[in-house]
């Protein structure tokens, strides 16, 4: 399993140019996270942070109980050969073919003999796609592959953490799917924890467990993709749907003389071609491939997500309980829509319909418990009590509010 990342605080700057401040979050081992955020809101400035390219002036990045910020060289030198990095260009060295590419980290990290790097290269080449490319320089491929081959070097020395900047970036459509489906297989394969930084939007509802946004110079939210997907935050809003309106303006964040113009135009009938339809909402998530193995973090992600249901917004909570299958309420203790039909309704939230509503807004099945639903029951699955979740009336607790760290907001 991958290991775990825990950053606590983070505040980076540029002189006086302030990049982001007090950034705190966990990603959780063997999951895939995505970063997501307008452009120059410092995305790949905490990539580099998190490998100790880059030293924040205050906070923590920990990684198998080493402070990435202050620990020593030696350290981080040691440290860093947990991570895999794909860099936005795919960062190849322009005068040595793919295979020497591949074969740099072991040639510069290991004392591996030269057979047991042409296995490990070729290994990681087929693993990529890449097989028979081997003697291409970077200049006679096509950026899918430079992107391609910049992740097969990333994986040789076997990273728990594999960090990617932009993996999307100049890639068509077609292209952009098939190095998410790449990731997604790569995680079913080796369970590491992976971090993809992306404005695709595409890939930010499909691929991700959890999802997080930068604007502002902070971490406006990051958790679960259940949160930001249904999030009514109107920056994540925006940014979801691609539209003009909302607070991101063309270059950094937009004045409320602006703002208010850009309303007025919309109410006076201009069309800034945004979407008709609002495109939040939980969609499936990518699968691994038929023929792979499952993503053991799948199950580790349903465990944590149910422990901190309560916290989440409720939004999220009610997707997350409509995505259960049945196995999964025997396990989180949650009565069977067969048993409820006879059963006395005596979680039954007072206020609430008796029929799954249809959110046609978002597209999403938002369950309400009434007569026939699937009804949290009181913690009678195969979890411990204190490891599942407090489901709503069973001491339904308010989200933290906005600005502080809980749950649903920096830790996963
Ligand atoms: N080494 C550096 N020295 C000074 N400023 C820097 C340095 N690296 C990044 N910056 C500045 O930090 C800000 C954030 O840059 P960053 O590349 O992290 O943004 P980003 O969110 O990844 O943007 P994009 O989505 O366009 O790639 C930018 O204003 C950039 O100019």
């Amino acid at each position: 399993m991958g290991a775990e990342v825990v950053i606590d605080g983070l505040t980076k700057s540029f002189g006086k140019q302030a990049i982001w401040r007090d950034v705190s979050l966990s990603l959780p081992p063997g999951e895939v996270s995505v970063m997501m955020g307008p452009s120059g809101t410092g995305k790949s400035v905490l990539l580099k942070s998190m490998i100790g390219l880059l030293k924040p002036e205050r906070g923590r990045c920990v990684v198998n109980g080493v402070d990435i910020v202050t620990c020593s060289e030696a350290k981080l030198y040691e440290t860093r050969k947990l991570f895999g990095v794909l860099f936005q260009d795919g960062a190849l060295f322009g005068s040595m073919n793919l295979y020497d590419n591949v074969a740099f980290p072991l040639r510069e990290h290991t004392k591996k003999s030269e057979s047991e790097i042409k296995r490990i290269v070729l290994e990681k080449l087929e693993l990529t796609g890449l097989a028979g490319a081997e003697r291409k320089l970077p200049g006679e491929i096509s950026g899918g592959m430079r992107k391609r081959a910049g992740l097969a070097r990333a994986l040789v020395l076997d990273p728990e953490i594999i960090l990617c900047d932009e993996p999307d970036s100049g890639l068509d459509p077609v292209r952009t799917t098939y190095i998410s489906q790449l990731l997604i297989d790569l995680n079913a394969q080796i369970d590491a924890t992976i971090l993809i930084v992306s404005h695709n939007i595409n890939l930010a509802r499909t691929v991700p467990d959890n999802l997080g946004m930068l604007f502002r110079k902070e971490l406006v939210m990051f958790g679960p993709r259940e949160v930001l997907l249904t999030s009514d935050e109107p920056v994540v809003e925006q940014f979801l749907n691609g539209r003009k309106i909302g607070p991101i303006g063309m270059s950094e964040e937009k004045d409320s003389a602006t703002m208010a113009a850009e309303q007025a135009n919309v109410d006076a009938g201009h069309h800034d071609g945004s979407p008709d339809e609002d495109l939040r909402g939980v969609v499936p998530q990518m699968e691994p491939t038929p023929g792979m193995p499952e993503r053991m973090g799948i199950r580790r992600r349903k465990d944590r997500v149910m422990r901190i249901l309560h916290t989440l917004p409720q939004a999220a909570q009610e997707s997350i309980i409509a995505s259960l299958t049945d196995e999964d309420r025997r396990r989180y203790g949650m009565q069977q829509p067969h048993a409820m039909a006879a059963a006395p309704q005596q979680n039954q939230q007072p206020q609430q319909n008796q029929q799954p509503q249809q959110n046609q807004q978002r597209g999403t099945q938002t369950p309400r418990y009434g007569q026939g639903d699937a009804v949290p029951d009181q913690h009678a699955g195969q979890l411990p009590a204190d490891r599942v979740a407090q489901v709503p009336g069973s001491g339904w607790e308010q989200p933290a509010p906005r600005g502080q760290s809980g749950p649903g907001q920096g830790r996963p």
